[in-house]
């Protein structure tokens, strides 16, 4: 489905509950499968989280998550330590182009019956289940976090706990921090530091329930919206002042825009008022690269020269986002440069008129640029793709003024 999107330049006013984080809900889940001790609240209502709680209902057969990155990596590792699971793990034709090497080969290192159905180093697999008692893997960390994650998930069910030793320089390191946080939040205890994560055992756990924030990553399109506004006030719930989401690092990087966030009981407050002049904003964004997308489009529609690194990790994304952002930001005028893990622009100061921003099976291509319907109409291609991490997107979207046909 292809909409167009305007929105007038009135101020924008207005409240919202956000769904929960998807990736502090698919490590509860995986968790959960583990130890059905754990009760969770404010579960994301994502695709990414709901194909993840249906294939953790599976024991054999073949499990499709569809585009979920979390969902491929976290069952890799989960269905590999299951005894008497017999699975064949694939996804959609995106996915089997996302590597999954690193964590396969350290799965078998340890031990685990894991082989490729089609082309080594990539989805789908098949996947026998069994016990694995390993005690420590070299792991290399530059490439996705998500296979660190993986493995520390199911690693307290081992009888020694697992030891996992980081190669070379570690990347999305927030999200190995939230695995852990998660974690010892369930009674799991852990440690991380020098390149070395420890999960102690844990045969069993205490009853207790987990309350999930809402996703932070999902918030930066309101940054967004606030900074390209001239008045804004937009509150958002259920958030937290100390949150394990590194994309919490928004709150921060969006003052330079002059957007200031007042936390207040479970909610945050973006407010904005007055236009402010920024002559050029450069981020690096190893830490936190979901929100890449966001950022780069909020300097595009403010005209403010933008330079973003760290971005080593985003061609192996939903698609190859560097490629992607530089097509989609080029047809409203001006010159994108990429590098391997670089982006940078100067926007033009008029937009290109009557553009239609393609999506590339990539919820956050939408959802990125949505906000710039505050400067110019446009057209948004399949835009159904946002329910990979928030099916309510467009809804929201209308109850802050903008119109969606
Ligand atoms: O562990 C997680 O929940 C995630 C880790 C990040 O991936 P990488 O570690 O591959 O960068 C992030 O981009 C993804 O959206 C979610
Ligand atoms: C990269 C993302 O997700 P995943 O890797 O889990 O598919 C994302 O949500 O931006």
């Amino acid at each position: 489905m292809t909409i167009k999107i305007t929105r007038d330049p009135a101020p924008v006013k207005g409240a919202l509950k956000i769904t929960g984080s998807k990736s502090e809900s698919n490590r509860l889940l995986i968790l959960q499968a583990q130890y059905p001790e754990i009760e969770i609240g404010n579960l994301s209502n994502s695709d990414d989280t709901q194909v993840l709680q249906k294939a953790l209902r599976q024991q054999s057969g073949q499990v499709d998550i569809h585009h979920a990155g979390t969902a491929m990596r976290f069952l890799t590792a989960y269905f590999a330590t299951q005894e008497n699971c017999d699975i064949t793990l694939t996804g959609s034709k995106r996915m089997k182009e996302r590597p999954i090497r690193l964590l396969v080969d350290a799965l078998q290192r340890m031990g685990g019956d894991i082989e490729y159905v089609n082309e080594i180093g990539y989805p789908p697999l098949k996947i026998k289940g069994k016990k694995i008692a390993a005690q420590t893997v070299k792991l290399q960390a530059n490439v996705s976090s998500q296979y660190i994650s993986a493995l520390m998930l199911v690693g307290a069910s081992f009888p020694e706990g697992l030891e996992i030793l980081l190669e070379g320089q570690v990347t999305s390191t927030p999200y190995i921090h939230m695995t852990l946080e998660i974690m010892k939040h369930a009674g799991i205890k852990g440690e991380f530091a020098d390149n070395r994560i420890f999960i102690y055992p844990a045969p069993k756990l205490e009853s207790s329930k987990i309350e999930v924030e809402s996703d932070w990553s999902s918030a930066s399109y309101f940054y967004s919206i606030a900074a390209i506004a001239d008045e804004a006030e937009i509150t958002l719930s259920n958030y937290r002042k100390t949150s394990r989401q590194g994309d919490s690092c928004l709150a921060e990087i969006y003052r330079h825009f002059g957007v200031t966030t007042t936390f207040e009981e479970n909610s945050i407050i973006l407010k904005k008022s007055g236009k402010r002049h920024l002559r050029g904003l450069k981020e690096d964004l190893r830490n936190s690269p979901d929100i890449a997308q966001t950022i780069a489009v909020t300097c595009l529609a403010l005209g403010v020269p933008c330079e973003l690194h760290g971005l080593h990790t985003l061609k192996i994304k939903e698609t190859d986002r560097l490629q992607a952002l530089k097509n989609e930001i080029e047809k409203f005028g001006g010159k994108v440069k990429i590098g391997s893990d670089c982006l940078q622009f100067v926007p033009q100061t008029e937009f290109q008129e009557n553009v239609s921003v393609a999506t590339y099976n990539d919820h956050r291509m939408a959802m990125a640029f949505a906000p710039l319907a505050m400067k110019v109409p446009f057209q948004i291609e399949d835009a159904g793709v946002v329910s990979k991490s928030y099916p309510d997107f467009w809804e929201d979207l209308q109850k802050l003024g903008f119109q969606v046909s």
